[in-house]
């Protein structure tokens, strides 16, 4: 039921009924999460008085005589200064729930009824070779091919920013990542009006909860960022409506798709928040997230870590975001975060140790280590050096004993299409071609694939989308390389959480593989 909140925080509803004091600011979902717990008579959902903008208000909860009046303790409400908010992602949602859901239950119903059939063979090398190729594992938003790239539901980088909603602005060419999120969940391009109101909905669900500003303000300034923003992340559980629900029983499975897609979309809303704080405290600026609804997450991200008026930049970024969203379920970030999951660990812990995978230097880590690495070549080379100086240098490297960072791909076998758009984008803007550091990038493209292939180990020698994106972000002035990666962990979040809605939307089990030990493996192959 609804109950109404008059302009002097009087209230019109319902029989027996508790005051609680509003503070206006973020988490809905606590409210109403924290209702569901408390009470085991009524759901009650607060709504604004129309009349009523941007003050404090009260609600209040209905209750019955057998069941005692308690004082909720201080609970947050946003109320918003519009009329008539359209929450964009309650219509993804009621999307979900009328249309996307129904129909790929159906077909996994269709699918199960022959779900002997053999669609692969495993061998030994997979099982030593960090699982490569094995199909096992289910994804939807997009799919990995060795030769041509990522597509996302079929679709190529270069087709969707050709398709997908831009931002706002006159003349901004380039794909948002909220496109990119609808375009993974549901497989189908959004209208301009449903991302603008999605973008709208992230703004307004962006404030943090206290607990995780305070958590920040705690940890070391020296901390690596990645670390902070997993910490962080897993703290968010603490709201979690996916745990509230699941642990009061007041859900059954069927459901579970439900909050674990408030949770995600609160996820998705936060990040930024998350990551421009840890941003502004390393440089030693405290701000207040403001984030503003008429702007796409982007352009707000960029706003508060003072590249707001760069336009170029937040273009870059809007590109950088929704290119790195997703790159099928097996890498490191999305296996974790899917794996996570699947115990049913809510969306902020399942992704919290997503970003820890992302963190390693074989995976995400790699966007920052390119940078510092391409800075340091740039030093020892020679004012006006040539592609020898540059092959001479990364021979140097590889007798060390080290990779190349930026280069080489678990199943890519061609230049990683990520690379080439970012590439593209940067070939076409003045101040980015004449950039010392991207011209050693784009030498470095041409020189280490030869070495690569000469050195003989690697079995992609091409630029992957690490090796170019850092010297972006450089380029506009970011020069905090730590930082990299955690530009990285927003991106992926609008990839990875999509796919945890669908995991609980068809209940996925629990994941378990079965493991062998080295004498397991010396029997099975001596009885073939
Ligand atoms: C967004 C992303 O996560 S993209 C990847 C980002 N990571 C990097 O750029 C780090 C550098 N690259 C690498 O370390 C690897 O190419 C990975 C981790 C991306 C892929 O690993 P694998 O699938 O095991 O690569 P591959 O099968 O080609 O490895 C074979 C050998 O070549 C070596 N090799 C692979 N890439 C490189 C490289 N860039 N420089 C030097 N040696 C390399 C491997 O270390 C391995 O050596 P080993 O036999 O002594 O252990
Ligand atoms: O696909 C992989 O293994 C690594 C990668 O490029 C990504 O996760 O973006």
């Amino acid at each position: 039921m609804n109950v109404d909140i008059d302009r002097h925080g009087a209230f019109r509803g319902c029989g027996q009924i508790l005051l609680i004091n509003v503070d206006i600011k973020s988490e809905t979902e606590t409210v109403s999460s924290h209702w569901h717990r408390k009470s085991a008579i009524q759901v009650v959902t607060a709504r604004p008085h129309p009349h009523k903008c941007d003050s404090y208000c009260s609600i209040y909860r209905p209750t019955t005589a057998q069941h005692k009046v308690q004082m909720l303790s201080r609970v947050s409400l946003r109320i918003s200064s519009q009329k008539n908010i359209r929450f964009s992602s309650t219509e993804l949602k009621n999307l979900m729930r009328e249309k996307y859901i129904p129909n790929k239950r159906e077909q996994l119903t269709r699918i199960k009824k022959s779900s002997a059939s053999v669609i692969g063979q495993t061998t030994v090398e997979q099982v030593l070779g960090g699982m490569r190729g094995i199909r096992c594992m289910w994804w939807e938003g997009s799919e990995l091919d060795a030769e041509k790239g990522i597509t996302f539901h079929g679709k190529t980088i270069e087709e969707c920013n050709r398709i997908l909603p831009h931002g706002p602005e006159q003349g901004a060419t380039q794909m948002l990542p909220e496109s990119m999120m609808w375009l993974i969940m549901t497989g189908e391009v959004p209208t301009e009006k449903q991302v603008r109101a999605l973008s709208a909905d992230l703004a307004r669900h962006s404030a943090l909860p206290r607990h995780v500003d305070e958590l920040i303000d705690n940890l070391p300034k020296d901390m690596h960022p990645m670390t902070s923003l997993s910490a962080a992340i897993a703290s968010l559980s603490h709201n979690s409506v996916f745990s509230k629900q699941y642990s009061d029983g007041s859900i059954t499975k069927d459901k579970f798709w439900e909050p674990a897609f408030d949770d995600s979309i609160s996820l998705l809303a936060k990040i930024p928040t998350i990551a421009a704080k840890l941003y502004n405290r390393s440089k030693g600026v405290s701000k207040v997230y403001k984030a503003d609804e008429s702007k796409d997450v982007t352009w707000n991200f960029a706003e508060n870590i003072g590249f707001g008026d760069k336009l170029p930049f937040v273009e870059m970024m809007r590109l950088y975001l929704a290119l790195h969203a997703d790159h099928e379920g097996g890498n490191v970030s999305a296996h974790s975060t899917h794996l996570v999951g699947s115990a049913l660990s809510d969306p902020f812990l399942s992704y919290s140790a997503g970003l820890l995978g992302l963190a390693g230097p074989l995976h995400g880590l790699a966007a920052q280590d390119v940078l510092r690495f391409i800075l340091q070549m740039h030093q020892w080379l020679p004012k006006n050096y040539t592609e020898k100086d540059v092959e001479q240098y990364l021979w140097n490297w590889l007798k060390d004993g080290r990779v190349v960072p930026g280069y080489g791909h678990a199943v890519l076998r061609k230049p990683d299409p990520r690379f080439t758009a970012l590439h593209e984008f940067s070939s076409k803007s003045d101040s980015i071609s004449k950039d010392p550091h991207w011209k050693l990038v784009d030498i470095v493209s041409r020189v280490a694939p030869q070495v690569l292939k000469e050195h003989g180990k690697t079995k992609n020698p091409f630029p992957n989308v690490d090796s170019q994106s850092g010297v972006l972000l450089h380029h506009y002035g970011m020069k905090e390389t730590e930082f990299y990666t955690v530009i990285f962990g927003i991106s992926r979040a609008y990839g990875v959480l999509p796919q945890l809605v669908w995991d609980r939307a068809l209940g996925m089990p629990i994941e378990r593989p079965k493991s062998l030990s080295l004498n397991a493996i010396e029997k099975m192959m001596s009885a073939q």
